[in-house]
């Protein structure tokens, strides 16, 4: 299904309203990058974000090292980024 790609200001806002994130791929998606206490404080954080993901059907990119999660938000059907990452975004944090 398209979504619309948010507009520079939407982009703006976005990042504003989540300190956590930042700009990545020329605008095309935004990542954050998480350090826990150990591997289980981690994948717990990730079991919880998954469930978040299937329920709204939209999937993070993510990368895994022990207590390190990298999580990376773009929408496939936009070509960028949409309203469906800052509402993952926003999802998220209020799991930190
Ligand atoms: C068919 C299914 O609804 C779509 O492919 C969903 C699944 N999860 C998705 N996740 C992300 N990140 N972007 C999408 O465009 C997307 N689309």
């Amino acid at each position: 299904m398209a979504i619309a790609e948010l507009t520079q200001a939407q982009r703006d806002q976005l990042l504003a309203d989540h300190p956590g994130w930042g700009l990545a791929r020329d605008g095309k998606a935004i990542e954050r990058k998480l350090e826990f206490a150990d591997f289980n404080e981690a994948f717990g954080f990730m079991t919880r974000v998954a469930l978040l993901a299937d329920k709204a059907d939209h999937h993070p990119e993510w990368f895994n090292v022990y207590n390190r999660v990298e999580l990376t938000l773009t929408t496939h059907d936009a070509g960028g980024l949409s309203q469906r990452d800052a509402d993952m975004a926003s999802a998220i944090d209020a799991l930190l």
